[in-house]
């Protein structure tokens, strides 16, 4: 296991789910500095800095973890140094490859798009390198192979419609499943019932489909018997495509919102 030392710069949501992914995963064995104005703390044997060393000192591996609006506060930071870090991994929705470039560099950039589910080794990372060499493609892979799936991209325009599809998905799915448990409720369950039903069937279905041969649409008709209640409720779903309309609808909005992201990025 490699040993180089990583420095995390945002350890909120995202960057404390990898985090605590990566600590939890067995023979994990970098030594971890968050660098993070407001986190309230941190877990044992990880170093906490309030902000960027000043000098050129640099770690093996940075990743980037703020918010892509607070690039700005970080730029001269970076622009102050002399050296740049081995392997740079961004994990900011939207902003680009010579976005990155231009404000940190590195040896090698790799933009990674986790989700939250990284946090119990569950999640799926996208990856994306312009400039990275096998060495470094591997090594960025493994880094972030204990958190879960792990799927390059060749295109980094795709890597807007990866961030809507699995990066921003467990948004909408934690969505879906507050809806399900409410519409049980409306048929008279108990909310906490109706929510440990609609949470533990949410779990179980993708378990299935994940381990299954079968496509989804098959799986859904193992469910629907002929003329019977799965059915009936799929017929709304289906209803003038109701369900993908809305699926579309909803990853349009987030695949432009990275775009707009970048835009603002970019022009610094
Ligand atoms: N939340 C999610 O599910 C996902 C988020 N991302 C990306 O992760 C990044 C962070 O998002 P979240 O964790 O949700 O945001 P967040 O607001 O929870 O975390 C950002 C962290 O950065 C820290 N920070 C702010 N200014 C800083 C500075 N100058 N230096 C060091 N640290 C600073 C904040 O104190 C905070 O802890 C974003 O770029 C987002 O696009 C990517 C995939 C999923
Ligand atoms: O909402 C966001 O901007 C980030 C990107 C992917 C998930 N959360």
């Amino acid at each position: 296991m490699a040993t180089g030392a990583l420095w995390l710069i945002g350890a909120g949501n995202m960057g404390g789910a990898m985090l605590r992914g990566w600590l939890a995963s067995p023979g994990w064995a970098r030594p971890v500095t968050v660098i993070d104005p407001h986190v309230a703390e941190v877990p044992n044997g990880v170093t906490l800095l309030r902000e960027l060393p000043s000098g050129d000192e640099q770690p093996d591996i940075l990743v980037l973890a703020i918010k892509p609006q607070q690039l700005g506060d970080v730029a001269p930071l970076f622009a102050a140094k002399a050296g740049a870090p081995r392997l740079l991994l961004s994990i900011l929705a939207g902003v680009e490859t010579t976005t990155l470039k231009n404000v940190v560099g590195a040896d090698a950039i790799v933009r990674a798009m986790p989700n939250l589910p990284v946090s119990i080794g569950e999640g799926v990372t996208a990856l994306y390198s312009s400039d990275a060499d096998n060495g470094a493609r591997s090594e960025a892979a493994g880094l972030v192979a204990s958190l879960g799936l792990v799927e390059w991209v060749d295109d980094e325009k795709l890597f807007d419609a990866v961030t809507a599809l699995s990066g921003c998905g467990p948004g909408f799915l934690f969505r879906f499943i507050e809806a399900m448990a409410q519409a049980g409720e409306a048929l008279g369950l108990p909310a906490a019932q109706a929510l440990r039903l609609a949470t533990a069937t949410v779990k179980g279905s993708a378990l299935l489909a994940a381990s299954s041969n079968e496509g989804p649409a098959v799986l859904a008709d193992r469910v629907a018997s002929p003329g019977g209640s799965t059915r009936e409720g799929l017929n709304v779903l289906d209803r003038d495509e109701a369900l993908k309309a809305l699926m579309r609808a909803t990853l349009l909005a987030a695949a432009e919102r990275n775009a707009e992201l970048a835009a603002a990025a970019r022009s610094g």
